[in-house]
């Protein structure tokens, strides 16, 4: 079943178009949102996350046309959302910070204090939970990102660049986390680490200068990759079947389905 369906989706920055007419149907499971600089990855999720408002189209989640202003807010307490640039209190420690999300996306009470110490015990901070957010390292602080968009159990979670910064151990244990997460929810992760999509991910979308160039399962994908005739362009299969699909769509305008949808 589709929780998210966009269609026509064109967004604009002032003169810039960042999506020009994108269609897009998501279910539950794990997305990775692909593409290279400027393709417009932080346009689509910030949409979703109905931050920002699109020039044309229509985007509905969860059954709810968030066009209209009255429908976001119900929306929102079931989104969770990573910005790229995740603005926290740096007097705030790990748990009152989890908790302080939690209260602005208004889970009840009583179930905050053990949503906070599931969520932060599911980034791995457990130990840190005291520590106030300046005393912690770049890659800590982006897990924190990870907790406050997990507290509330959301039916849709938007993480925009969430293993930027993440030591090798601590990505291998975050997408651990999103297979699980995939599991009930609609999982939607914009990297340019095209392995984090190749462990986690049940779906690609690659979205080229505004466009969807690509749909399809990682493994699809990488066919792509070992059927390509291109020497020299990505290290394992899966980054060339990511410049493979990217050449074909720029070659042909059109968008290339993968095997399976
Ligand atoms: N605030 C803004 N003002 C003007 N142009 C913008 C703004 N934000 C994004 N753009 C432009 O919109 C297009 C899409 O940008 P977007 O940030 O969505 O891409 P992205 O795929 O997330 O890129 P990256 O991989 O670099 O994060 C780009 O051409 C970008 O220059």
């Amino acid at each position: 079943m589709s929780t998210i369906r966009v269609t026509g989706l064109r967004v604009r920055h002032r003169r810039t178009v960042a999506l020009d007419g994108v269609d897009l149907t998501l279910g539950r499971g794990v997305h990775g949102l692909l593409g290279p600089n400027g393709a417009g990855k932080t346009s689509l999720i910030r949409v979703l996350a109905t931050v920002a408002q699109p020039a044309e189209g229509r985007v509905e989640i969860l059954g709810e046309d968030v066009g209209e202003a009255g429908r976001r807010g119900t929306v929102r307490r079931r989104l969770g959302y990573l910005p790229q640039e995740f603005g926290h209190y740096p007097g705030f420690t790990v748990r009152e910070f989890v908790a302080y999300v939690a209260w602005l996306k208004e889970l009840p009470a009583a179930d905050t204090p053990a949503a906070v110490e599931r969520a932060v015990e599911r980034v791995g901070l457990g130990d840190r939970a005291d520590a106030r957010l300046r005393t912690l390292s770049g890659g800590m602080v982006r897990r924190v990102g990870i907790a406050q968009a997990i507290v509330n159990d959301p039916d849709v979670l938007l993480l925009d660049e969430p293993t930027a910064g993440l030591d090798p151990e601590q990505r291998v244990e975050f997408r651990a986390l999103l297979r699980g997460l995939g599991a009930s929810a609609t999982v939607i992760v914009s990297t340019h680490l095209v392995e984090d999509v190749a462990a986690a991910c049940t779906e690609v979308t690659l979205l080229d200068a505004g466009r969807v160039a690509y749909r399809g399962t990682p493994d699809a994908l990488s066919a792509l990759g070992e059927d390509s005739d291109d020497e020299g362009v990505g290290d394992n299969p899966i980054e060339r079947g990511y410049t493979a699909a990217l050449r074909a769509h720029r070659a042909s305008g059109t968008p290339l389905e993968g095997a399976a949808r």
